[in-house]
């Protein structure tokens, strides 16, 4: 199956377990791969069959700035929920990167797929 990816989408929001982080925003990547068939968008040039990332990363800003959430893994998981249930996509694979989480590593993050295709 094809795919659309979207690159280190950068998500300001409050994120993590400890009293402090609750008080703060923070930064999170995402990355995206979601599995398209673009042959229809490519065949007719017409946006009306394209999975369209800009859409896609307004929908998923919105989704985790919403409220607070304290994991990661919660993140990746409203992410391919959305993505599965509002956008019909068939799989897709979620990594969602915390830098500056960990002082000692670039960035620290998890990896999800779900669905099939
Ligand atoms: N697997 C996870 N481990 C940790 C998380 C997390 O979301 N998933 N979060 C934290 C803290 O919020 C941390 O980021 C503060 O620096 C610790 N471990």
């Amino acid at each position: 199956m094809d795919r659309v990816l979207i690159r280190q989408l950068k998500i300001e929001t409050i994120i993590g377990i400890y009293e402090w982080e609750k008080q703060i925003h923070q930064t999170l990547l995402v990355d995206l791969d979601m599995a398209w068939d673009n042959r229809p968008a490519a065949a007719t040039d017409d946006y009306k069959h394209a999975l369209c990332y800009e859409t896609v990363s307004n929908r998923l800003t919105a989704l985790i700035t919403d409220k607070p959430i304290e994991l990661i893994e919660t993140v990746a998981e409203m992410i391919a929920d959305c993505l599965m249930n509002e956008f019909t996509v068939p799989w897709v694979k979620v990594t969602v990167m915390k830098p500056g989480a960990v002082p000692t590593a670039v960035a620290v993050g998890v990896e999800i797929e779900r669905g099939h295709g």
